[in-house]
């Protein structure tokens, strides 16, 4: 995809710049770790999950991609330069989880303030409309749901038009509908090629909303891929298929196949745990006589748990 950004530095040669490049991106303080030589490219028009437990590093992180705070060691760039530059360039902005709203003002007013801080802004009533507040537009902050507040947030960081939104655990404290008005809001806007990625630890909501889920733990990425990718990655798939008289002797052939993991036999029932489920499938309809083959991927809480170590 390409892109031309006013005022900003010219992308490399013949292909645009990663939205996001981390480079060994490290963050301490004092005896913490927080970010522990993170590696990571966001390309533009992605929709990454930033997903993590507690204390792995996510905000930190963000922090640094928001030119908030300095790594102690590696690089952060967005497009091609540097946060600040970035940021400066309207090229960024975030929807954070609390703070920056005036309980007096009107969700208009709110917006409006807002604007007059930038140079060039989009449309006051378009961003309200993008981010569903026209309805409420008049209506006081301080009667606003948290749903709607967010809502709020997100109309203001879309006033800069910026090419990458980055949202910190933008839902917390959100009930389901206020959730799913607000992501329903965020996904409408990033259908016209925004990059969005967003740090989060509901689980399901990484898996519902983003493309990509980048799962980080201890400051560190430790998977990264769609939902269905890293629960593959950590815990493999189940192939279960009928094959009767099964024994002991093709238990022991199929256990040497590339990739398995474990293999148990009940009755005429074979279960092959492997990584790569579809060659254990191949090898299972085309020399031998199983049948009734049946593939599932374990859940994603599960991957979450092993990939992390995290014992919620
Ligand atoms: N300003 C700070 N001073 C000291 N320690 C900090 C500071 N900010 C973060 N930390 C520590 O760094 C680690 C990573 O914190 P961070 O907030 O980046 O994690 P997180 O993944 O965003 O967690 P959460 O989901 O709870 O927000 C934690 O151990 C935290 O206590």
């Amino acid at each position: 995809m390409t892109q031309t950004f006013p005022g900003a530095a010219a992308p490399a040669a013949g292909r645009a710049a990663p939205a996001v490049a981390l480079r060994g991106l490290t963050k301490r303080f004092g005896a913490v770790t927080a970010v522990d030589g993170l590696d990571l490219t966001i390309e533009q028009g992605e929709i990454v999950a930033f997903l993590g437990p507690n204390g792995a590093g996510k905000t930190s992180t963000i922090d640094m991609v928001l030119g908030l705070s300095r790594p102690d060691a590696g690089t952060a760039e967005v497009f091609g330069m540097t946060p600040r530059s970035a940021v400066a360039h309207g090229l960024v902005t975030a929807v954070m989880q609390t703070g920056g709203l005036l309980k007096d003002l009107t969700v208009a007013e709110t917006v409006e303030l807002t604007a007059a801080l930038f140079a060039h802004t989009r449309p006051i009533a378009e961003v309200l409309e993008r981010a569903g507040l026209t309805a409420i537009a008049g209506r006081r902050v301080a009667k606003c749901s948290g749903g709607e507040q967010q809502r709020l947030r997100f109309a203001m960081a879309l006033l800069p038009e910026p090419e990458l939104l980055i949202l910190d655990e933008p839902t917390t404290g959100m009930d389901v509908e206020g959730r799913r008005d607000f992501w329903g809001a965020i996904r409408a806007d990033a259908e016209r090629g925004r990059t969005v990625v967003f740090a989060t630890h509901y689980l399901e909501e990484a898996d519902a909303y983003a493309d990509r889920i980048v799962l980080v733990s201890h400051g560190h990425v430790v998977a990264d891929g769609t939902a269905a990718e890293i629960k593959a990655q950590s815990s493999g798939r189940l192939v279960t298929a009928t094959w009767e008289g099964v024994g002991t002797s093709e238990a022991v052939g199929l256990r040497s196949l590339p990739g398995v993991e474990d293999v148990e036999l009940r009755g005429d029932t074979v279960l092959v745990r492997a990584k790569d489920s579809d060659s254990v499938a191949r090898h299972l309809l085309t020399t031998t006589p199983a049948r009734d083959l049946q593939i599932t991927s374990r859940g994603l809480e599960d991957a979450f748990l092993a990939l992390t170590g995290d014992n919620r």
